[in-house]
């Protein structure tokens, strides 16, 4: 778990991104934000459509690793935090991950040779986890697409 404290000083915010678009990384993620909101997601058609906050309720996102493990029908969901405003704002993620030693494999049930042939060779989730870390700081690759360029299987 983590707790994020966007610190505004009292003074007021222009619009910032102040958290880049990514997918996480692990199995899925619950989140809480609190009342400032913020929180964006991408929308198939590319449109970053606000998260309202929902008091009393937690937001529930797919991630990477749940991704290849479902051989892609759970797809995770690329977000952002853009935040205009005088206050602080708080946000709680939780991060549902793998034992670390496992392998993320989609069972055969997920797959089949025509609709769903099999999308991502198998990787540890330490080793996953370990290099979306790395890539995430280091800015090499987009963290979006990541999980594709490092277990994708390319066809054609
Ligand atoms: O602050 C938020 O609402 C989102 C945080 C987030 O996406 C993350 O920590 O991965
Ligand atoms: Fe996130």
């Amino acid at each position: 778990m983590r707790i994020n404290h966007l610190w505004s000083g009292g003074k007021f915010m222009e619009e910032e991104e102040v958290l880049p678009p990514h997918t996480d990384i692990a199995c899925f993620t619950i989140l809480y934000q609190d009342d400032e909101g913020g929180l964006q997601i991408r929308s198939d058609e590319g449109k970053w459509l606000n998260v309202k906050p929902v008091s009393n309720s937690f937001i529930v996102n797919v991630a990477d690793s749940l991704k290849a493990w479902s051989n892609g029908r759970y797809r995770s969901a690329e977000h952002r935090v853009v935040y205009k405003g005088w206050r602080d704002r708080i946000s709680v993620p939780w991060f549902a991950q793998f034992p670390y030693d496992k392998e993320i494999w989609a069972p055969a049930e997920l797959v089949d040779d025509k609709i769903h042939p099999r999308r991502y060779r198998p990787f540890t989730f330490s080793q996953f986890r370990r290099d979306s870390l790395l890539n995430l700081f280091s800015k090499q690759e987009n963290p979006v697409t990541f999980v594709e360029s490092y277990a994708g299987i390319s066809r054609g």
